[in-house]
């Protein structure tokens, strides 16, 4: 049976088409399989370097070109293009299997040989001045372990500027060219090759450098496999969203792996992780061992979730055993069963049965003081006697608290607890311990889900991991966790072994970015220099490796002596980026406070730019979206702006315990507030640029 397989590259590029086009590729590769049996109309292409690229007719006006195969039935469709383009395109080329990881790459010969010559003269000229080829310190060896080529060994030995490489992704086969990307940016081989990790399939240096069929089946990320019109449709309708189709090995092996019990995948911005968490998700479905929750920690991100499930349906089965909502929801859902609606404590009841609770003990503790300790230590630690309290490990409190001050501690948490037993109230987190606890009563066949998914795992707190924990038994792949800690931008910190949830050898780090532009990434990864941020499993996480592949312009960066000069050039710049095609719904403002964010709104609309306020969480069609840089989370923009980056607005004075209350909740409130700086930053797809007034924030690293 002969297959059609779609390559990455013209998937982006069937966007661009015209309709009329669009539509006859549709048409030629919906009957493609018949087609096949009837004998293909591929034509040779005269003067090709490699035989094996055809062309097929489209329509009147175009051609699409095709890799067929010389042995085997996989036919890549890889180009369409007007009649004579598409001939010249497919002569240059050739196809070929990467030695190191046995995919498929396709190069454009002719580019390759045509440059090496002029490349060669500079190297000669440059070499009398001073002696610098790119990659003098790489053996040949190195070189060839790596999956270089002779061809590209050949040519990337004349290469003496970083510059030259990066015009050379234009014609070099891509993993190749990664591969050099890395040795010129100063890793060393054995890291070129961890990195390579993923793509490096079994079989080693077996592969057989003639059988195309073999190697586009190991290539998932680039290649994908059509099985039939209905899938092949389904593949055209959505050719922007290459996510649901392409997977990075990493990503592919993180979806779609086999665990013995709880696995995660974490990595910097834009890695993928939500991408992950979906096809899992379906994954888990389509094996059918039970029902699936994906969830998260709020309804905005849970919403995008719902729509980013929707997308990966191809057919409406695989969603009916996935629910997407949000842990409060589940906690509501299963404490209503039981106990019927909570009576919620109003913040304001709350804030006074604290203060009456501080003074009543009179050692003066702050009334913020002992709410944290009653959330961070004793909710969370689940502690219920004072002899317990006294024993506990205050872990994340920095405040030293001797046998007589707990007691006091004490006395205030045991009189706001008969408080709300009395009144019969709830709050959202005892709501959440009470759901955990009806859940952890029932047996394993009486859980509501076989598997959980949880994305943006770093903001839930510990009665939520309790409660997820406890939705699903003790089984095979049953948690799935998805998650960046350099992304925090709530209080709560968990040791997942503390709430039963081990990942030992069963995590993995995702590195490729595939949102942000490298300028932006970097930039962006400076706002958290030398920051030590935990790995919520005893260790310490790392952004290293973290990188894009995409180049772009650095952030803008620029102060303003007042705010209304700051607000005016913001309307400068959205109209300049509007002026330049972005859609309004692609550009983004971000605000540490909701009061700026609103300020920063009323300035675009007196400007005359359409802008609303984030809701929902949900980018509008026609306007410009503003919000608090919490709102973000999830989000991207092609343009984004940051506006107050001010020093006394960033971090937020209101947001930090003082220093002299608790020393290491100022410590982590401050890393919050940079993680909140760099999760809006890393909202941005190709530009990015913040503003201030006055002084600009302490955080904020100079240009590159
Ligand atoms: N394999 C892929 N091919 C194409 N695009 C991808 C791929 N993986 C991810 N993306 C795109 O990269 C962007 C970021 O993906 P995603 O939101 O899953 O990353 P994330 O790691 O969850 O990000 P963050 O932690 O910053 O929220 C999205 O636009 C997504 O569609």
């Amino acid at each position: 049976m002969p297959t059609l397989a779609i390559d990455r590259d013209f998937l982006r590029e069937f966007a661009d088409l015209e309709k009329p086009v669009q539509d006859r590729v549709e048409e030629v590769f919906a009957k493609f399989d018949r087609a096949t049996h009837t004998g293909l109309h591929l034509e040779k292409v005269t003067h090709a370097r490699d035989r094996r690229f055809r062309t097929i007719r489209i329509g009147k006006s175009h051609r699409g070109v095709v890799l067929a195969p010389e042995s085997g039935d996989i036919y890549t469709l890889l180009k369409v293009l007007p009649h004579d383009e598409a001939y010249a395109w497919a002569a240059r080329r050739t196809a070929s299997v990467n030695s190191a990881t046995g995919r498929i790459e396709i190069r454009d010969s002719e580019a390759i040989d045509t440059v090496r010559p002029h490349l060669e003269q500079m190297a000669a000229t440059r070499q009398r001045e001073e002696p610098a080829e790119l990659f003098a310190e790489v053996a040949d060896a190195d070189m060839h372990r790596l999956g270089i080529d002779p061809q590209t060994l050949e040519f990337a030995r004349v290469l003496t500027d970083p510059v030259q490489l990066e015009t050379a992704r234009m014609f070099l086969p891509t993993t190749q060219w990664q591969v050099l990307y890395g040795l010129a940016t100063g890793m060393a081989p054995e890291q070129v090759w961890d990195e390579l990790g993923a793509a490096i399939t079994s079989g080693g240096d077996g592969f057989d450098p003639e059988d195309l069929d073999a190697a586009v089946r190991r290539s998932p990320d680039r290649v994908v496999l059509v099985d039939g019109p209905g899938e092949l449709m389904a593949v055209f309708a959505r050719p922007f969203d290459l996510w649901r189709v392409y997977l990075h090995p990493m990503q592919r092996d993180a979806a779609e792996a086999r665990h013995s019990g709880p696995a995660r995948v974490t990595g910097g911005p834009g890695t993928g992780k939500t991408v992950v968490a979906l096809h899992r998700a379906r994954a888990l479905a389509e094996r059918g061992a039970g029902p699936v929750l994906v969830t998260t920690f709020t309804s905005t991100l849970a919403e995008s979730l719902a729509a980013g499930m929707k997308v990966l349906a191809d057919t409406p089965e695989p969603l009916e055993a996935v629910t997407v909502e949000h842990v409060d929801k589940l906690a509501h859902r299963v404490f209503r069963e039981v106990h019927g609606p909570p009576q919620l404590l109003q913040n304001q009841r709350e804030r006074e049965l604290w203060t009456a609770a501080a003074e009543h003990t009179g050692a003066g503790f702050s009334p913020a003081f002992l709410a944290e300790e009653w959330r961070q230590v004793i909710l969370a630690k689940r502690i219920d006697s004072a002899d317990a309290y006294l024993a506990a490990k205050r872990t994340g409190r920095g405040r030293r608290l001797g046998a007589a001050q707990k007691a006091r501690v004490w006395q205030a948490v045991w009189e706001f607890q008969r408080e709300l037993r009395d009144g019969g109230l709830w709050t959202h987190e005892s709501v959440c311990a009470e759901a955990a606890r009806i859940l952890a009563e029932r047996a394993d066949d009486d859980k509501p889900y076989r598997h959980v998914v949880v994305d943006e795992a770093q903001d839930l707190g510990p009665e939520k991991w309790r409660l997820l924990r406890a939705a699903v038994p003790h089984a095979p792949d049953d948690v799935f966790i998805a998650g960046d800690t350099h992304q925090r931008i709530y209080a709560n910190r968990v040791s997942l072994r503390e709430v039963g949830v081990d990942v030992t050898g069963r995590s993995r780090r995702l590195r490729v970015n595939y949102r942000t532009t490298a300028q932006i990434l970097g930039w962006s990864l400076e706002l958290l220099h030398g920051e030590s941020i935990d790995d919520m499993d005893g260790g310490l996480e790392t952004l290293a490796g973290c990188r894009s592949e995409v180049s772009g312009l650095p952030p803008q960066l620029t102060g303003f002596a007042n705010r209304a000069a700051e607000l005016r050039a913001l309307a400068d710049t959205v109209r300049e980026w509007l002026g330049a095609d972005v859609l309004p719904s692609e550009i983004g403002v971000a605000a540490r406070s909701n009061r700026l964010a609103e300020e920063a709104a009323d300035a675009l609309v007196q400007a005359g730019v359409a802008a609303r306020m984030l809701r929902g969480g949900q980018a509008e069609e026609d306007a410009v979206s503003v919000g608090t840089m919490h709102r973000m989370k999830g989000l991207e923009f092609r343009c984004l702006a940051v506006v107050g980056a001010d020093a006394d607005r960033i971090p937020s004075a209101k947001a930090l315990t003082p220093e002299s209350e608790d020393a290491v909740a100022h410590a982590n409130d401050l890393q919050r507030e940079r993680c909140l700086l760099f999760v809006a930053c890393t909202r941005a797809r190709e530009l990015l640029n913040v503003t201030w007034q006055g002084e600009p924030s302490p955080f904020l690293p100079k240009a590159g």
